[in-house]
């Protein structure tokens, strides 16, 4: 089974499609001037319809890791995920306040050694755009665990599984129809993750 995590939810009632499908974790978009960008209200009441067992994750760039802190501190989110140019300086702090880190990194890049809880994989930032994953390190030198993202669809999440062989699955465009999430891709995208075991 690869784990998955569902993001860019943007409307309230996105919650309620989560609890549906039952992703891994799911996230939100902190980063501003974004078409998926939350404000705090949104945020608040997205984690109050949202699962307890499920984990929201809040996505940041460049941004300032106080307010992280307090978001996590107050339980509106339960980790972050670090897309811009975060020093490891930053990745410890969090870590030393035991907050979750995902951190993004270019593809090339998932040997890096890092205090994070995950590295992330992506070209861009919820644009929908993969990059080849050959390049990718095979999984017997990677250390920290790998969360692949970029253009990850119903119809190429599958083939991405078997060739990166990830142990998380992040998707945000592929989840959606004309801008919005659909339940129905929601539901496939976990099915597939779900069902997959990367061949080795
Ligand atoms: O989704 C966004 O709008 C977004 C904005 C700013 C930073 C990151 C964002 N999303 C992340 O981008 C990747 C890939 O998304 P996609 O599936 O290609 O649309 C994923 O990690 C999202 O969390």
């Amino acid at each position: 089974m690869t784990k998955i995590k569902l993001c860019g939810n943007f409307r309230v009632e996105d919650a309620d499609l989560l609890n549906k499908v039952q992703p891994d974790m799911a996230g939100i978009i902190f980063a501003p001037n974004h078409r998926r960008t939350v404000n705090l209200t949104t945020a608040i009441k997205i984690r109050e319809r949202l699962d307890d067992s499920i984990p929201l994750y809040g996505v940041f760039v460049n941004q300032n890791v106080m307010d992280m802190l307090t978001f996590f501190a107050n339980g509106l989110i339960q980790g972050v995920q670090l897309h811009g140019d975060e020093s490891e300086l930053e990745v410890a702090l969090l870590r030393e306040n035991k907050v979750p880190v995902i951190q993004v990194v270019k593809p090339q890049q998932a040997l890096l050694t890092t205090a994070a809880d995950y590295l992330l994989l992506d070209n861009s930032a919820g644009s929908g755009e993969t990059f080849d994953w050959r390049i990718v390190p095979p999984k017997s030198l990677r250390q920290t665990p790998l969360m692949l993202a970029g253009g990850l669809t119903i119809d190429n999440l599958e083939d991405a599984i078997n060739q990166v062989q990830p142990e998380w699955v992040d998707i945000s465009s592929g989840s959606e129809v004309a801008g919005i999430k659909n339940l129905e891709k929601m539901r496939i995208l976990v099915d597939i993750a779900h069902q997959q075991t990367a061949k080795s």
